[in-house]
């Protein structure tokens, strides 16, 4: 039982109340054992606890994850589980939300046995043999509460944790507040369960994290502007892959694959690097059998410098460096080298699609597979489209993903496609704000207490200032070729900040380099300090220019950054390069630390008020009018115009035709 079913949460409760069943079943004379097949989730959970057994399939899953919906367990689940496996134990698996199996359940204490057979038979078995037990000691709300010692300290460090990693979500908070009555008499524990439910139950993050969830499922009924879509296409079987490019993602790619069952051939060019990769990859490996205690076959992964063993695959990604020329190069020849019928799929985070699938002779086979650092983590898969993908290609791509535990979005070939599309107006503000007096913590700060999990110089820093670099170069808005350093630089007709290309000229490149926006304690460092030698150089920067600098407050922070970044997601949508503003909010919310509680950009738009981000633009646009990002979209212009509808209805009112594809 998966628990409650979310959809009713918007409409009046029906049905009998979960307490006083739990309570009543807890009461009874006659033994009740639950048998847990599949899942027990969430209130699932909760009425198993309030049986006197519980026996579970040995493929079952456990857990309370009402905290990812915003709320916390409302029917004695914060009451009963301290009891029964102590108050860490229970933080733990409350807080995070996360499910555990059968045998972990087992050794924690929350079932009393695990079978292979079918958990009904055996429970039925194990009823008639408890039949003439005493059941007193079965009733987990009058087990005494387990506080060891230094419970106080536990909970602490559990409520500071809660603090920390929610980024502001109260939800988190409010367990701990939760699972702390338990401490008391299990009555009045029950009274404070249902004030702190009772205040989570209608709040805004609730109903923003409710709206996540199924954001992640709906995308999964994927469209693409052509009419192909997830219904009417077919995926094909992949019944071995390749990973060519052995860097950081492919080799996270690799891992991927061998994780989901899937025979790899992992190849590179270059017999060292081949060497580095087996050892990290095979490393990776072993480290997830432990965690997974799931039985892997290793053997699933070949190594090889050889070309001849792709003719095999059913489907390859590539993941060389980010070079146009390159990646071109190798699609040329992989056309030759595999089999007619073999997906080519790319890994690139900006390239152009379309001109990767122009060198092969198979374009019809040729998408996008958009994995995001570190791959074997980020649940996100951008599948990137061209005006030539087949849907058979796409639907492939799409499957693939959900194979490797990813929750795919179908978007169509852009710059940047989406997600470092909408980004570079929200990095372009930041740099803005540096030369109109902010400082990089300064920023950040504002970003971060937003409930982001990283500022935006942070966040450059790590992923290593040359990687905007090389893509502001190749556009031609820096280097050799381009004057440096004049009056508030204007590239292509408008401002352009050159500060992160200075920065980069110094040497400072981010973490990797133990400089860039900050100060790291060495090259790889990841501790950041705010650098003197950065303040200084802003300020003689904007001495040189003539900017008389200003004190920034959080709020415009926030507006210049987040309003510009949504404000390009409303030109994403009149592009039509995705069908549902819902995907931009799952690109965002699990690829680019978005905080889940607030939605996501384009569901933050609404709850802020279409209006104002509306307003608030417009004012900027007046006193920055050469930043073309900061115009207002025609879209947001019309949905303000036509009264704010909710953001399921706003592709109602993009005018036909203005498809790109
Ligand atoms: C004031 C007091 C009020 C008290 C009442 C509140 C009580 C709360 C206690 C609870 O029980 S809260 C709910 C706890 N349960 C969950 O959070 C489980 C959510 N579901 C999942 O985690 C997963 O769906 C799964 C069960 C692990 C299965 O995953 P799988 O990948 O196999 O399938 P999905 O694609 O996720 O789901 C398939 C399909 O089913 C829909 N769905 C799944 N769970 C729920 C649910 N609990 N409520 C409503 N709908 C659910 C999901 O949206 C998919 O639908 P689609 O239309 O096919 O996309």
């Amino acid at each position: 039982m998966s628990g409650a079913d979310i959809r009713e949460f918007s409409r009046p409760m029906t049905g009998p109340a979960l307490v006083p069943l739990i309570d009543a079943i807890e009461a009874g004379e006659k033994p009740v054992v639950a048998a847990i097949e599949g899942m027990a989730l969430g209130g699932g959970l909760e009425l198993a606890l309030g049986c006197h057994y519980r026996i579970a399939h040995s493929k079952a899953q456990l857990g309370l994850p009402e905290v990812t919906l915003g709320l916390i367990p409302a029917a004695g689940g914060t009451q009963r589980l301290p009891r029964l496996i102590g108050f860490p134990a229970a933080l733990d698996m409350i807080i995070t939300g996360r499910r555990v199996s059968a045998g972990d359940a087992l050794k924690l204490g929350i079932v009393d046995q695990v079978t292979e057979r079918n958990a009904g038979e055996v429970a039925v078995a194990f009823a008639r043999s408890v039949v003439d037990c005493p059941l007193v000691s079965r009733r987990l709300s009058t087990w005494p509460p387990l506080c060891p010692a230094d419970l106080d300290n536990i909970l602490q460090m559990a409520l500071a944790r809660a603090w920390q990693r929610g980024r502001g979500a109260l939800a988190p908070v409010a367990c701990v507040q939760a699972v702390q009555a338990a401490r008391l008499p299990y009555s009045q524990g029950m009274q404070q369960e249902q004030k702190l439910m009772s205040m989570l139950f209608a709040s805004p993050q609730a109903r923003a994290l409710q709206y996540c969830f199924f954001s992640q499922r709906a995308v999964g009924k994927w469209s693409m502007p052509n009419g192909a879509c997830w219904d009417n296409s077919t995926a094909r079987p992949i019944r071995k892959a390749a990973v060519i490019g052995l860097g950081t993602m492919g080799r996270g790619i690799a891992v991927c694959l061998v994780l989901a069952g899937i025979p790899v051939i992992a190849m590179e060019t270059d017999e060292k690097q081949l060497e580095a990769a087996r050892r990290v990859v095979m490393a990776l490996l072993e480290k997830e059998v432990q965690k997974l205690a799931v039985g892997l076959h290793l053997g699933l992964i070949h190594f090889t410098l050889e070309q001849r063993y792709l003719r095999e695959v059913d489907l390859v990604i590539e993941a060389v460096f980010e070079d146009l020329a390159l990646k071109k190069q190798l699609f040329a020849e992989l056309s030759s080298v595999c089999h007619p019928d073999t997906l080519l799929c790319t890994n690139t985070s900006q390239l152009d699609v379309d001109q990767l699938a122009t060198a092969t002779s198979r374009p019809d086979l040729v998408v996008g597979m958009h994995f995001f650092a570190p791959a074997n983590k980020i649940k996100l898969l951008e599948v990137v489209f061209t005006s030539r993908s087949s849907p058979e290609a796409v639907a492939t791509a799409m499957q693939l993903g959900k194979w490797l535990g990813k929750v795919s979005v179908a978007v169509a070939n852009c710059p940047g496609f989406v997600g470092n599309r909408m980004l570079r107006p929200y990095v372009e503000q930041a740099g803005f704000l540096l030369e109109e007096g902010a400082t990089p913590e300064q920023v950040d700060s504002a970003l971060e207490h937003f409930g982001l999990a990283m500022g935006v110089f942070r966040m450059s820093d790590l992923s290593g200032l040359d990687v905007g670099w090389r893509v502001r170069k190749a556009a031609g808005l820096t280097g050799p070729g381009v004057p440096q350093g004049q009056l508030l630089q204007t590239q292509q007709g408008y401002r352009y900040s050159p500060l992160a290309d200075l920065i980069c000229q110094k040497g400072r490149l981010g973490q990797k380099t133990g400089c860039g926006w900050y100060l790291y304690e060495g090259p790889g460092g990841h501790m950041a300090r705010p650098d003197p030698w950065v303040h200084a150089f802003l300020e003689e920067y904007r001495r040189v220019h003539g900017l008389q600098p200003r004190s920034i407050g959080q709020q415009e922070v926030l507006e210049r950054c987040l309003f510009a970044l949504i404000n390009e997601g409303f030109r994403v949508l009149e592009d039509r390069i995705v069908m549902d503003p819902v995907a931009l909010d799952v690109i965002y919310v699990l690829g680019y630390g978005w905080p889940a509680h607030t939605g996501g950009p384009m569901y933050y738009a609404g709850e802020v008020g279409l209006p104002r981000v509306l307003g608030r633009l417009e004012y900027y646009q007046r006193v920055h009018p050469d930043i073309p990002h900061l115009r207002p979209s025609a879209l947001l212009r019309q949905l303000v115009a036509k009264g704010s509808p909710p953001i399921h209805k706003w592709m109602w009112h993009i005018e036909e035709g203005s498809s790109r594809l």
